[in-house]
């Protein structure tokens, strides 16, 4: 039967990028993405401002929803530092052996845990399952109508600290407007909005940067 489309990306890493070299297994799949199949990868541009604001942060706790095939991922966990932990959240199990083969590619799979499920079933087990008290830093990037809940389980399940920092993909395109609005009018949060483009598009899109102030 016809491969996916994570099945001719993975494919593409394999032929194109260096084993063990995270940058590689990015430009690989940034050139799959733009002369090749459009993939839903938060993309070079938006990928930028992704690792500006985790270098700034530099988290010792590390959650990213919607591991997709790992692009997010192995821009990640290139820039943690040794020690860090770091868990991605992905619905689709065909997706997860993917990205679990594409971050193997770049030589980061010790970097990070690729967890198969639901948002709404893995938040409320972030402590007993992984021993996490409060992530530094979340990335969020799965079903856009989840945003909104899983903000709201964080902060029930105790899992924010003052200061921690959650980085939103895709608020215009394909667009999380309650997320935004609950956000921007939330006393407990600051927040900065980045602008930018869908991913190997011109399309608006943008990140929106919150950090909950407890
Ligand atoms: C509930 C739950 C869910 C998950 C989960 N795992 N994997 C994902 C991926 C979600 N991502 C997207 O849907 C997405 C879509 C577009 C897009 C598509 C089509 C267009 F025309 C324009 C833009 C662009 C993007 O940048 C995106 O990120 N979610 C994991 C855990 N729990
Ligand atoms: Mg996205």
């Amino acid at each position: 039967t016809r491969s996916t489309r994570p099945q001719r990306m993975l494919k593409a890493v394999q032929k194109n990028a260096t084993k063990g070299s995270p940058e590689s297994v990015i430009s690989a799949i940034d050139y799959f993405c733009k002369h090749s199949e459009w993939a839903m990868n938060v993309g070079d541009e938006k990928g930028s401002i992704l690792d500006s604001v985790v270098t700034e942060v530099n988290p010792s706790t590390v959650l990213e929803l919607g591991t997709y095939c790992g692009y997010s991922t192995v821009r990640i966990a290139r820039l943690l530092s040794p020690g860090t932990k770091f868990i991605t959240l992905e619905f689709n199990p065909a997706n997860v052996t993917v990205a679990r083969q594409i971050i193997a590619h770049a030589g980061l799979q010790d970097k990070v845990t690729v967890v198969e499920g639901s948002s709404g079933d893995l938040i409320p087990q972030m402590k007993e399952r992984f021993g996490i008290t409060t992530f530094d830093f979340i990335f969020l990037d799965h079903w856009k109508d989840r945003y909104l809940p899983d903000i709201k389980l964080f902060e029930e399940c105790g899992l924010l600290r003052k200061g921690s920092v959650l980085l939103a993909d895709n608020v215009i395109c394909p667009g999380a407007p309650e997320y935004l609005e609950y956000v921007r009018n939330s006393p407990r949060y600051e927040n900065r909005y980045y602008p930018a483009h869908l991913e190997y598009t011109k399309v608006e899109d943008g990140l929106e940067k919150s950090v909950f102030l407890g």
